[in-house]
């Protein structure tokens, strides 16, 4: 079993670059100066939910072999994220979701039940 970590945990060790990636959380504090990317862009983006940052880069299995020993746990699901580690475009998604679904709702018991 390994080690769950909340949100919170994850946003208070920001500093120390802990990341998440999937249902992953990931402490690259003494990877950061040898990543080939740079240590900012992931320093610039520790404490959240980087997942598609990571897999848009298209990381080579070298990357997900090194991000594999980088692991130190688990997010607890349990936990809520802070809004400002969610990725924005994650959130897009849900709020698009949310509204068509309303759109639809709407269509069907104003329009189509007419
Ligand atoms: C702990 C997590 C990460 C690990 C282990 C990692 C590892 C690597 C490795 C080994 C490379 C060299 C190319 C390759 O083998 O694919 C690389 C390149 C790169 N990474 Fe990461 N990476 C991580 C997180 C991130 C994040 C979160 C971002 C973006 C926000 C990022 C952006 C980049 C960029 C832009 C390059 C390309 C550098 C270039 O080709 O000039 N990486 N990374």
């Amino acid at each position: 079993m390994s080690r769950k970590f909340t949100w919170q945990e994850v946003g208070d060790n920001a500093k120390n670059g802990w990341i998440v990636i999937g249902d992953s959380v990931y402490g690259p504090q003494g990877f950061l100066d040898s990543h080939p990317g740079g240590p900012a862009v992931i320093r610039n983006k520790a404490g959240k939910d980087v997942t598609r940052f990571f897999n848009e880069m298209g990381h080579s299995s070298k990357a997900h072999d090194i991000l594999k020993s980088l692991k130190i746990g688990e997010i607890d699901k349990n936990s809520k994220p802070a809004s400002w580690q969610i990725d924005s475009d994650q959130r897009l998604v849900a709020i698009t979701s949310v509204m068509l679904i309303l759109a639809f709702a709407f269509v069907y018991f104003f329009v189509l039940k007419k």
